[in-house]
């Protein structure tokens, strides 16, 4: 068993910690946010996620996890803490390593016994570990040590908790073997493929499987463009690929496109790496700018069914960047609601989930009302646009939904729905190839 401190307790740190804690160590969660720490010492979880509010509350219960604002107080003891604070892009699409190094120099700064810092938030090579490392080794008193292990993190939000102890692998890059070693142990009883590699080589693989899936992802939204040219079908394309088990069948999804708060700033970030480095990577940045062709494409293709939005009212099912969350963090449904505004249409918007995050972020509009539900939400409208693929919409009554619009076009920006069905109830279904 462990001491275990946790910077930042965020959709990484939170379910890192919990995580921690079920295998049995003892790990207290720090953050800055009084208001997150408030909420989960009341037992509250900050944000949806599922799994993770019993996580949490099984753990706090049996007493191995607790919560504080102060690093100070959380250090002592601490064999280890674990980095998990963001790295958001700046203006430049570099990586913003100004939390990172704040949380080092505290965790330094009140550690009383030699510990291992391992960095889990996502952090670009080319010498920021190198500066993480100096940080630690500038703040900590005389005589300690405190070896860097880079641990990047590889969950998905809204399957965090399954993702986190279902790992397809642990990717560990220290200068430290000895403290490698000890790293890699934490993650024995989950039986996963183990990576022992450098730091800057961690790093990377982070930013390429992000980069990778992207790309999948801006692939074949690139086929569903020539597919539309040919007559051809992306979904039976995308399923013909994912039989290959050379390609894999995931991330195959056309639509509007990746959101969320990694995939856009780490493809960036990963493009700003390159030329920092002197190189210019074409292919990083078609991957960008095919995504964010996506939602112009599919209010264009609305707007040519609608005959211009003026007058028009546009029912958005879905403002989380995915289902299973109420992040909204680039979520491409908030592009597509600001365009359909700037357009003049009347938006009227529906998430199960993240509504009043939604409401935080996009800023208030006349023409922009949130509904109680899909069904308030569709009522009058003359179009529907599925921006983000929450079963739930699947199984909606389409064809009272069909009866309460003024008009009958639905464009299905994630494939949700049949497009038979949907024409066989009258509507006029428009998506991206099919
Ligand atoms: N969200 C995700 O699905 C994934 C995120 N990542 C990476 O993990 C990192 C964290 O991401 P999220 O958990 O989404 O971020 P988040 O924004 O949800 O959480 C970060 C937390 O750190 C806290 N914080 C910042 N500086 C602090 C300090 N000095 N002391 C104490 N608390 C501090 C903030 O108040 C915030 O609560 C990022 O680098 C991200 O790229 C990696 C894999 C998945
Ligand atoms: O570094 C990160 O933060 C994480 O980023 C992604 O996870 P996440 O952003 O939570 O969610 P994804 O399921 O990957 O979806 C990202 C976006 O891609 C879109 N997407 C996904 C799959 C697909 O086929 N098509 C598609 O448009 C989703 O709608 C969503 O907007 C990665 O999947 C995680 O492995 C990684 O740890």
């Amino acid at each position: 068993m462990k001491h275990i401190v946790v910077i930042g307790v965020g959709y990484v740190g939170l379910t890192t910690a919990a995580f921690l804690a079920e295998l049995g160590h003892h790990v207290t969660g720090v953050d800055m946010d009084e208001g997150k720490i408030v909420l989960l010492r009341q037992g509250r979880i900050p944000f949806i996620e599922p799994e993770l509010p019993e996580l949490v509350e099984r753990n706090v219960r049996a007493g191995r996890l607790n919560f504080t604002t102060s690093c100070q107080k959380a250090m002592p003891h601490a064999d280890m803490a674990f980095i998990c604070v963001g790295t958001p892009p700046t203006p430049s699409g570099h990586a913003d390593m100004s939390q990172v190094e704040e949380a080092a120099r505290q965790v330094a700064l009140a550690a009383t016994q030699p510990l291992i810092v391992v960095l889990k938030s996502t952090t670009p090579p080319g010498g920021n570990a190198e500066r993480v490392a100096a940080i630690l080794a500038s703040h900590l008193s005389p005589g300690m040590d405190a070896p860097l292990v880079v641990n990047p993190e590889f969950l998905r939000e809204g399957s965090a908790v399954y993702d986190t102890f279902h790992p397809d692998r642990a990717v560990i890059g220290a200068w430290d073997s000895a403290a490698a070693e000890e790293v890699a142990a934490l993650y024995a009883p989950l039986r996963c493929p183990v990576l022992l590699t450098d730091p800057a080589s961690a790093q990377l693989t982070k930013y390429a499987s992000n980069a990778f899936l992207a790309t999948k992802i801006s692939f074949i939204n690139e086929i569903s463009r020539i597919a539309e040219r040919v007559g051809a079908n992306i979904h039976a394309i995308a399923q013909g690929m994912g039989f290959d088990e050379r390609i894999g069948a995931e991330f195959l999804e056309s639509g509007l496109g990746y959101g969320g708060s990694c995939f856009p700033k780490d493809v960036l970030a990963l493009s700003a790496i390159a030329e920092q480095q002197g190189y210019y990577s074409q292919f990083l940045h078609a991957v960008t700018d095919i995504n964010a062709g996506q939602c112009s494409l599919a209010v264009e293709k609305l707007g040519d069914a609608l005959g211009g939005f003026h007058g028009k009212a546009v029912c958005v099912l879905g403002l989380a960047f995915k289902p299973q969350t109420d992040d909204v963090r680039e979520s491409p449904a908030l592009s597509v609601i600001s365009m359909l505004c700037r357009q003049g249409a009347v938006v009227q918007a529906y998430d199960p989930a993240a509504m009043s995050t939604a409401q935080k972020v996009l800023p208030p509009h006349a023409a922009l009302e949130y509904c109680a539900d899909a069904y308030a939400a569709a009522l009058g409208c003359h179009a529907v646009l599925i921006a983000t693929n929450w079963p739930e919409f699947r199984s909606l009554d389409w064809s009272h939904i069909h009866s309460s619009m003024a008009g009958k076009a639905v464009m299905d920006g994630r494939g949700l729905l049949s497009p038979d069905e949907m024409r066989g109830m009258g509507f006029e279904y428009l998506a991206f190839a099919n």
